[in-house]
């Protein structure tokens, strides 16, 4: 996708970090808030849907408590986020409020992305705001988060979110003028990546993990957010959320940030929202025949050719495949728990039955249920 194809694109997720919506950490910036509604006031009257995914809860509860450091304590830092969280809504609200728009506020935790019930209730509650004209404005639920159910960070809840309503571009707003070819902040020479397939290998170098002493992700997980944007088809801008006109630029097809564009087909909605899940419970090492047929697309595993199982998990539970090499190549949703995938390993079908003394489902993990990973 070009950018002069973003004139075009119709739903956009926009994300913005930490450090941009809370003055590095000062407290709201109620300023940027308001110039941040008022673009998104005028993408919406050119027939743009708008979802924001707004990250500075911990930051601005910070502020609010005069905690000096980012609490370790998990309690410290949900309640951190509680009181944070009522400034960040509230700022939202009165910023598009001077636009006559609504807004809504959306918590989500990984649970509610992972659970099929849950994530098509979110997909339907978004699409709904948005035909109703609201600006539904995301968080993650970090007050009952715990690590088990975290996503982590808002640029993967950014392209989730992009994945639920099938966007046709995520916006990740942040610190720096884009995607460098290193880090900035340590490399003055660095060059900004104006417009990138994700297919190109050399990417992933350039994204480091350092980040703003606020920001959880860095510019890894931007990257990471981007390749799973583009499993629904969307593309990505990076870019600096203080440029002036920054969203209207990109709406205007104007070179601005790093435009990241997909380089694969479209994944199938229920294969993205299985390649969305966080929590492999468990691996199935391959031996050589079984990776060759899962990497020729659209083949189930077979017990037959699988060596061994490890972890503990349950029938529809998410297995990871990994090939004689230790790479995983796939992952997909178990038809056994671990206890009967051991005792069928390397069974051919007609052996599945008398091993576990009643008839049996022929794959280990049905290719509508698999999704390629490597
Ligand atoms: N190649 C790179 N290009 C740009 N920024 C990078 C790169 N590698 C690492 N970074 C760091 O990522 C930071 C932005 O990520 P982060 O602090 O998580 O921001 P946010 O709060 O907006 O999510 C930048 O300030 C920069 O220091
Ligand atoms: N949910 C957290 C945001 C976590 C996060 O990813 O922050 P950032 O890297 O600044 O986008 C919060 O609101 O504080």
């Amino acid at each position: 996708m070009e950018r002069d194809k973003l004139t075009r694109a119709r739903r956009w997720v926009i994300k913005i970090g930490s450090s941009l919506v809370t003055a590095k950490g000062q407290g709201l910036d109620r300023e940027a808030i308001a110039d941040w509604c008022s673009q998104i006031a005028a993408l919406r009257a050119e027939g743009r849907q708008i979802v924001l995914v707004s990250s500075g809860a911990v930051a601005e509860g910070m502020a609010r408590l005069g905690l000096k450091k980012r609490p370790t304590d998990i309690h410290e830092l949900q309640a951190a986020a509680a009181v944070g969280q009522m400034g960040l809504v509230r700022a939202w609200e009165l910023g598009f409020e001077a636009h006559g728009t609504r807004a809504a506020q959306i918590l989500l935790t990984h649970e509610d992305v992972a659970d099929r019930g849950r994530y098509l209730n979110a997909r339907g509650t978004l699409n709904t705001l948005l035909e109703l004209g609201v600006v539904p404005v995301v968080n993650e639920n970090d007050t009952v988060a715990t690590d088990e159910i975290r996503l982590g960070d808002n640029d993967t809840l950014g392209a989730m979110t992009a994945n639920l309503i099938e966007a046709d571009l995520l916006v990740i707003l942040t610190d720096q003028d884009g995607l460098f070819d290193a880090d900035p902040r340590s490399n003055p020479d660095a060059k900004l990546v104006s417009e990138a397939s994700l297919a190109e290998p050399q990417l992933v170098a350039m994204a480091g993990d350092s980040k703003g002493v606020l920001g959880r992700g860095g510019m890894r997980t931007k990257l990471s957010a981007a390749h799973i944007a583009a499993r629904s088809g969307a593309a990505t801008v990076i870019a600096h959320g203080r440029a002036p006109d920054a969203l209207l630029q990109i709406g205007r097809g104007q070179s601005i940030g790093s435009l990241l564009k997909p380089a694969q087909g479209v994944m199938a909605a229920r294969k993205r929202w299985i390649a969305g899940q966080l929590q492999v419970r468990g691996q199935f090492h391959l031996d050589e025949g079984a990776a060759q047929v899962l990497k020729a697309q659209g083949k189930s595993l077979l017990p037959v050719g699988v060596r061994q199982a490890s972890g503990n998990f349950e029938r529809g539970d998410l297995v990871a495949c990994i090939a004689p090499d230790g790479r995983e190549i796939a992952r997909g949703l178990s038809n056994y728990g671990s206890g009967d995938a051991q005792r069928i390993l390397g069974a051919r079908g007609d052996e599945l039955a008398q091993r576990l003394g009643h008839p049996a489902e022929p794959e280990l993990i049905h290719r509508d249920n698999l999704v390629l990973t490597g």
